[in-house]
């Protein structure tokens, strides 16, 4: 199969991965298509990184495969390598070099491939100068750099690992704003992992959801929201047994009321609350980072099989 054919740019079929004891992908079977921006959001030690390891090529799975762009990613040769961007937290460029020298480097490397527009739209983001060494960079303005040089390779794929962990407000808007409006972008797929669910919001087309190393939930951020819903209830005592509440994610008692954060619940969840007492109920949307946290705030409470969502 060719590469650049290929209708799915991520594919993972039984996919696992074992440190010692610890299982950190378990039979995950993945299809990520073509073009987009896709999240991927899980709670720490999900699998994320790990699932990016070994899709980069450097990890082996325990079993299973795992395929990107079309290739077997135990198998990726240089010229594959060329077709991926990877920006991850550490923004580890050598920080003894110039800046002027790392793009000469990298406008060497990739040659006929260097998109110069792509860096200098990029870049123009930042105040980074060429006679500035890269390990006197500011955070964001290494993160800046880090992208613009991965979008001027003119990546198929983009894979960005918690590309804005540790940068202040302004630096992250910086990097978003690079992400979103740059040309460069539309023409690749990017993945993008990250706990800031207000970055997700703007930027992501498609939520994948991993807990433990398997895959619970696909579908646009918003099609997500829209299975989460807050209840808001006058119940006197202590409401109904918590087990009896369906689809129940998280409660909360705040001021006199309670507050249920449910799964997959319509309006017959009123008619619940109300024969369980409740004197007045009113319902109301969530946020994408209240969906998500009260979800994986229950999985983590629960043992994985309690939901089944995907
Ligand atoms: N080299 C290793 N040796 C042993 N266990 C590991 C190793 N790397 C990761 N793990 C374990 O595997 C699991 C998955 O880790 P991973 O780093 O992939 O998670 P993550 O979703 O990226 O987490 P985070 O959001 O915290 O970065 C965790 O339980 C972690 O402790």
């Amino acid at each position: 199969m060719s590469g650049s054919s290929s209708e799915f740019v991520i594919e993972t079929h039984a996919l696992s991965k074992r440190y010692g004891r610890k299982l950190a992908l378990d039979r995950l079977d993945l299809k990520i298509p073509r073009g987009r921006i896709h999240a991927i959001v899980g709670a720490n030690g999900a699998g994320k990184s790990t699932l990016f390891r070994i899709l980069l090529g450097f990890l082996p799975p325990s079993a299973g495969e795992a395929r990107i762009l079309g290739r077997d990613s135990q198998q990726l040769t240089s010229a594959d390598r060329g077709r991926i961007g990877f920006v991850n937290e550490e923004h580890t460029l050598p920080g003894w070099l110039k800046v002027g020298a790392v793009i000469a480097m990298q406008r060497h490397h990739y040659a006929q491939r260097w998109n110069q527009n792509a860096f200098d739209e990029v870049i123009g983001h930042y105040h980074v100068l060429p006679e500035q060494k890269v390990g006197q960079l500011s955070r964001g303005e290494r993160a800046g750099f880090n992208i613009a040089l991965a979008l001027a390779q003119r990546p198929e794929l983009l894979v960005l690992d918690e590309p804005t962990l540790g940068l202040d407000v302004v630096a992250k808007r910086a990097f978003l704003e690079s992400l979103m409006y740059s040309q460069a972008v539309e023409s690749c797929t990017v993945i993008y992992c990250s706990h800031q669910m207000e970055e997700i919001e703007r930027v992501a087309d498609n939520l994948i959801i991993l807990e433990r190393g398997q895959l619970k939930h696909v579908s646009a951020p918003e099609d997500f929201c829209a299975r989460v819903s807050l209840w808001v209830a006058d119940v006197p005592f202590k409401g109904p047994e918590l087990s009896k509440v369906p689809g129940l994610l998280q409660v909360q008692r705040l001021d006199g009321l309670h507050h249920y954060l449910v799964l997959d619940q319509d309006e017959e969840f009123g008619d619940f609350l109300r024969a369980a007492g409740a004197r007045s109920v009113q319902s109301m949307p969530v946020s994408l980072d209240r969906a998500v946290n009260g979800f994986l705030a229950k999985n983590h409470a629960a043992p994985a099989s309690a939901i089944a969502t995907t």
